[in-house]
């Protein structure tokens, strides 16, 4: 046989660029992954492009070390989406390609030494245990009209279409969801299906296992999030990549499976802050998904009760097609809302009297009880009665927050940096030992209400009682088993659970949320309560929701009282339009961190100049506003000082071509490599 040589492209996880350019003397395919040098070290790339000759002279190019074939190539449709992902959000092809990836897919370790065996793949396919599968009973409801309607739109959409499943909570989502995805199966196709919480996934499982299961074979289902070992991470993607998972259950990064031959796309809670990526790849799964439904010509199912705005305006604008769930499928009413206006009132432990006196008769009748309040930890801070000093993180410009660690002892724990410490004796500023807790989290909150109520059984669910591996899951499993009375929790317990017998719902310190600087704020806020006061009366009505609140003639708080959302977002997006803000403007967001606030400025300031010459240079400047750097809100974490500069437009396209040449320049910039900075395009939070 001839010795062939074939010239690849190939993309490295490194913040470099690229591709880089390689030689192969035997054959390789797009999507192969490769061992290649670069520089000193070996790494595993993947093979973007076969170029008839390589971007410089032949004669530097390297050799390919080894084309790893223990998995077929990933598909070119799928490189597709990865390039526009990276174009899109301003990153380097192989930044998006790599991390995708199960670990040992692309850790040269799992290939090398002698216990590789042949790779990570060879040795998982060797260990492979029969799946085995438990029969589930499954009842499945006859659907409503709504529901009814909801799926034979999706089922008679031939190629792309952007359905938004406007469903109040309890409306019967997830079934519409479940047929959907049945007759995307029936027609031989795959179904990816997004919930924006890993605690959701246990749940949404097990409805997809018992109903599904039957028609997509046992090995047909998978999920895939970042709670996930290594092996169980491959060992999941494996089965996407290779055809036999029918249906992907997932969190935000499931978006990235390698899947082609999809039939539906279902992205649940769509508004959900969750499927925004906040570090590296700064995506967002759910406009990711839209894309993706777009190229593969298929349908997709936004669903929610409190839609983003985003998609909302796109239904006006006819591009997203509305389908509505305006009554919950139980036949039961949404529950009464009550605003408790704390003002004039006289609190017992953070909890007014209204609220105490309901939620003795909800215990007298052997219902549930959602305590919600999204501050985890004792107390928000520690203070010195005497002298008023307030217990503050020495690496971050924040209040430590007070946490009853173990034996019942207290720590104060930084929630920026991660910083502990211990509770000092005494007050650091005048040696006075009276210092009390500032305010009320969760656990301070559980403390009280035992003390309240000794009968009962509290259960606190947030990140701290939840951190160990499951411990999710067996609490959420004990609270469905009727094993808790009353529940604590953050927006964790907020929403997408399908408590049967929760009648009562109590949201403490709504107001925090109030006066936030993000202009998203409101619209934050809004959902969170909707969302919360829909776990209560889901399956026998009369539920009700009490909110406590020093400013109940809020704009917020009164729509809340009418479930009315469509009011809501009428109002607000008649301001953002008059502001000209998102959905009306497109925004990026350049952010930069250094010992020296002076010093992030003064980048951010350069960077500022350099993007109105390019803006005029490109002929842009009229659709582009720059605005200028600003210090963050927490300035200083973990002793490093942050600031950010905003960039708003009207124009799209103009608005990626800038940053596309913003960022060329500043990757030659010098001072761009003394400290941390990066790009975020359609930021969240600012
Ligand atoms: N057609 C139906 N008949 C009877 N019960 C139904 C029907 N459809 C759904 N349900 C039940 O209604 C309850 C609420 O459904 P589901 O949890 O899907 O609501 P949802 O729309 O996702 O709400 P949320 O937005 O609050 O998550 C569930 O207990 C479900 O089993
Ligand atoms: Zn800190």
């Amino acid at each position: 046989m001839r010795p062939v040589t074939n010239w690849v492209s190939v993309v490295l996880d490194l913040p470099l660029g690229g591709p880089f350019d390689y030689r192969a003397t035997t054959a390789v395919a797009v999507g192969d992954r490769v061992i290649v040098p670069f520089g000193h070290r070996k790494m595993i790339g993947v093979v973007v492009d076969l170029p008839s000759e390589p971007s410089y002279d032949p004669a530097l190019v390297k050799d390919v070390e080894l084309v790893l074939q223990d998995i077929a190539p990933l598909s070119q449709s799928w490189i597709k989406f990865a390039r526009f992902a990276a174009e899109y959000y301003q990153r380097p092809l192989g930044e998006v390609i790599l991390p995708a990836l199960p670990s040992p897919l692309r850790s040269l370790a799992a290939y090398q030494g002698k216990r590789a065996a042949g790779g990570p793949v060879a040795r998982l396919d060797k260990r492979r245990k029969a799946a085995q599968s438990e029969a589930m009973q499954s009842v499945v409801p006859t659907l409503s009209t709504g529901q009814q309607a909801a799926v034979d739109a999706i089922g008679a959409s031939e190629g792309f279409k952007a359905f938004l499943l406007f469903g109040v909570t309890g409306s019967g989502k997830t079934e519409v969801y479940l047929h959907a995805a049945a007759q995307a199966l029936a027609r031989g196709r795959r179904v990816l299906m997004l919930v924006p919480e890993i605690n959701l996934t246990p749940q949404f499982e097990q409805s997809l296992r018992a109903r599904l299961e039957p028609v997509a074979g046992p090995e047909g289902v998978a999920v895939l999030h970042s709670a996930l070992s290594d092996g169980e991470r491959l060992r999941a993607w494996l089965s996407v990549q290779r055809g036999q998972a029918r249906i992907i259950l997932g969190t935000r990064l499931s978006i990235f499976a390698p899947i082609d031959d999809l039939g539906l796309l279902v992205v649940d809670e769509e508004h959900d802050a969750s499927y925004k990526q906040q570090d590296g790849l700064r995506y967002s799964a759910r406009d990711l998904a839209v894309w993706r439904a777009h190229d593969l010509n298929i349908p997709i199912v936004l669903g929610s009760a409190t839609p983003s705005l985003e998609s909302w305006v796109n239904t006006q604008k006819k591009h997203y097609q509305r389908l509505d769930l305006p009554d919950r499928a139980r036949e039961v009413t949404l529950p009464t809302v009550r605003l408790v206006d704390t003002r004039r009132l006289q609190m017992e432990h953070g909890l007014s009297p209204h609220l105490i006196t309901a939620m003795r008769e909800r215990l007298a009748n052997k219902e549930q009880v959602l305590i919600f309040l999204n501050r985890r930890g004792y107390a928000p801070a520690l203070h010195c009665n005497s002298c008023g000093w307030v217990s503050q993180c020495s690496r971050c410009t924040t209040f430590t927050v007070l946490h009853r660690a173990h034996q019942g002892r207290h720590q104060l724990h930084c929630h920026h940096c991660g910083f502990q410490q211990r509770v000092p004796k005494a007050c650091p500023e005048c040696g006075d030992q009276d210092m009390q807790p500032m305010g009320r989290g969760t656990q301070r909150i559980e403390e009280h209400l035992a003390e309240l109520f000794p009968e009962a059984r509290v259960l606190r669910i947030d990140a701290d009682s939840t951190r160990k591996k499951g411990s999710a899951q067996a609490l959420f499993a004990s609270v469905h088993a009727g094993e808790v009375d009353i529940l604590v929790g953050t927006q964790m317990v907020a929403k997408g659970h399908d408590f049967a017998n929760l009648g009562l719902v109590g949201v403490l310190n709504a107001d925090a949320m109030l006066f936030s600087q993000d202009f998203r704020a409101p619209e934050r806020l809004f959902a969170q309560l909707m969302q919360v006061s829909g776990r209560a009366g889901r399956h026998s009505g009369h539920g009700e929701v009490i909110v406590q609140t020093g400013y109940p003639e809020q704009a917020v708080y009164q729509a809340l009282l009418k479930h009315d959302y469509t009011g809501f977002a009428q109002h607000t997006i008649r301001e953002r339009e008059a502001a000209a803000l998102p959905p009306f403007s497109h925004q990026a967001l350049l952010s930069a961190e250094a010992r020296e606030l002076q010093t992030t400025l003064d980048f951010l300031t350069t960077a500022r100049d350099i993007a109105t010459t390019l803006a005029t240079q490109l002929g842009s400047a009229e659709v582009i506003t720059l605005y200028d750097p600003v210090p963050l809100r927490i300035v200083r974490v973990d002793n490093m000082c942050r600031a950010q500069l905003l960039v708003e437009s009207t124009h799209r396209p103009a608005m990626q071509q800038l940053l596309r040449h913003w960022i060329a320049e500043l990757n030659q910039d010098p001072s761009a490599r003394r400290l941390n900075w990066q790009l975020e395009v359609d930021p969240l939070e600012i």
